[in-house]
């Protein structure tokens, strides 16, 4: 299985040892990139001034990067970036790495250390964006700087892709990026993004970490619940007020999950990987889902992060409704985030809450919505899949388990189903439940020697890519 070498394969890969300095630089380098608040608040509404500052800074500390002649930099959307790197080789078709800059506002409580301060602590870096993801914004420009200091030429082009508005949706810098690739005829051979890790501790009865790639992510459906009714004196209220009517809809959503689709989509692949994994008996029972299914999927149930695997999620996010204490409310309005699981639609998934509220006093308002993304290929043909994987071995050659999956968010990735059918999400970072909850939450932070391996994880992979494209199929090895 896996990559077959050719004769043009690059006789010695440059060793990715990094002097002390150099590993003192980087760290450094990254703590700079969290200084800069590049906060997204809503769509549209950016730090401006952050973003800005962040295209200078990294001029400032990858400067091999921006004077290299078969490097061409351009900014899109005024704050996004898009590198493209020209290979040696025209035959070999581009992939693309991609990355954001933004994050997602951090209000100070809460934290040790103030979210913005870069601050080093145990050898950890603390900070907003240190997982998500200003680490592979960093990591990536600086294993292409470390690779362009050794003299390193590529055969196969690529491209880096750096939003700056993934967190409120990419509508400004990924989709532009991509329609721009689009306009110039780009097709790639596959796409790297953010998305998944090597998970540690998230399914209990599992002992070892696993490298999850995920190959799909969930869709969105942000519905907007609306109750109106005549307002009038609160001392002599009707029997029910707009804000009683919505509660009811949306606790009923919140007590009715949506089916259970366990068995359809990528999740069985992961659970079938993992089988020999756990231990008895539960090797047996995750050896024979054909038998088991009902059980595995009850206890998937069990957590959240493993519900969010098995069905559509139902999150009510915002409640906005009354105006005076002594007034009868005219309108009240819910925002219920749905993340569709990759075996449902959009419509499906609408009528099935409309199903649920039965109240045709509320109304429904689809504000946003996104289908669940393709299955990538992960067979022994893929090559991004298989790179991955190649690379996963040799950074990490104590993973034993690289399986395909299933992102529970969404990510920039989505904007770019136009050029490639081939979609990675992958983080080469452990991630543990604690680091989970980091993401978007407090004390997001990042261990010295993680980002280092992030490091050297794509300063392999970008040499990895420059094999011929030959994966070794099951024939072969006949
Ligand atoms: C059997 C295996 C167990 C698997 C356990 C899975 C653990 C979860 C691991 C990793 C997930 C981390 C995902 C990080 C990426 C986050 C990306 C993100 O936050 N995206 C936003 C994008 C967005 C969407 C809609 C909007 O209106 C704005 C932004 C998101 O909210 O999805
Ligand atoms: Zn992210
Ligand atoms: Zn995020």
């Amino acid at each position: 299985k896996g990559l077959r070498d050719t004769e043009h394969q690059r006789a010695s890969p440059i060793p990715s040892q990094f002097s002390q300095e150099e590993r003192v630089t980087m760290k450094e380098s990254l703590k700079g990139a969290i200084q800069i608040p590049t906060v997204s608040f809503s769509p549209g509404e950016f730090n401006t001034t952050a973003l800005a500052e962040f295209g200078e800074y990294i001029h400032k500390v990858f400067p091999t990067v921006f004077r290299t002649s078969f490097i061409q930099h351009e900014v899109v959307g005024e704050y996004s970036h898009l590198f493209t790197v020209q290979g040696s080789d025209p035959s070999l078709q581009p992939y693309m790495l991609l990355a954001h800059i933004d994050v997602v506002p951090a209000p100070d409580q809460g934290w040790e250390v103030p979210p913005f301060s870069g601050l080093e602590r145990d050898g950890f870096i603390y900070g907003r964006g240190t997982l998500d993801n200003k680490n592979s914004v960093m990591a990536i420009l600086q294993a292409l700087e470390l690779l362009l200091i050794r003299n390193y030429i590529p055969r196969r082009s690529f491209f880096i892709a750096l939003g700056h508005d993934e967190e409120v949706s990419g509508a400004h810098g990924a989709q532009k990026i991509s329609a721009l690739l689009q306009a110039r005829g780009v097709q790639l051979a596959f796409i790297v993004d953010e998305g998944s890790f090597i998970l540690d501790g998230f399914i209990p009865s599992l002992k070892k970490p696993f490298a999850m790639v995920s190959v799909s992510e969930k869709g969105s459906l942000d519905l907007m619940l609306e109750v109106n009714k005549t307002p009038g004196h609160s001392s002599a209220p009707p029997k029910e007020t707009s804000i009683g009517i919505l509660a009811a809809a949306v606790s009923r959503l919140e007590q009715t999950p949506m089916p259970n689709m366990f068995g359809s989509g990528p999740l069985k692949m992961t659970l079938q990987q993992l089988a020999n994994e756990f231990s008895f008996p539960a090797n047996v029972i995750f050896n024979n889902l054909w038998l088991f299914w009902p059980l595995v999927s009850r206890l998937m149930e069990r957590e959240d992060i493993t519900n969010a695997l098995v069905r559509t999620t139902t999150a009510v996010t915002m409640f906005n409704a009354g105006i005076k204490v002594n007034v009868i409310p005219p309108v009240a309005q819910a925002t219920v985030n749905f993340r569709i699981h990759p075996a449902q639609t959009v419509q499906e998934v609408l009528k099935l809450a409309k199903d649920i509220v039965v109240d045709d006093r509320v109304q429904f308002h689809v504000l946003e919505s996104f289908e669940p993304l393709p299955v990538s290929p992960s067979d022994d043909q893929a090559l991004g899949y298989q790179l991955i994987r190649q690379t996963i071995q040799s950074v990490f050659p104590e993973i034993n388990i690289v399986a395909p999956g299933i992102c529970i968010a969404q990510t920039d990735s989505r904007h770019y189903t136009n050029l490639t059918t081939g979609i990675y999400r992958f983080n080469p970072l452990y991630l543990q439940p604690q680091d989970f909850r980091g993401i978007h939450g407090i004390n997001e932070r990042i261990s010295v020697q993680a980002y280092e391996t992030q490091v050297k994880f794509i300063f392999e992979f970008i040499q990895n890519a420059d094999t011929e494209q030959r994966p070794v199929s099951h024939l072969h090895e006949l």
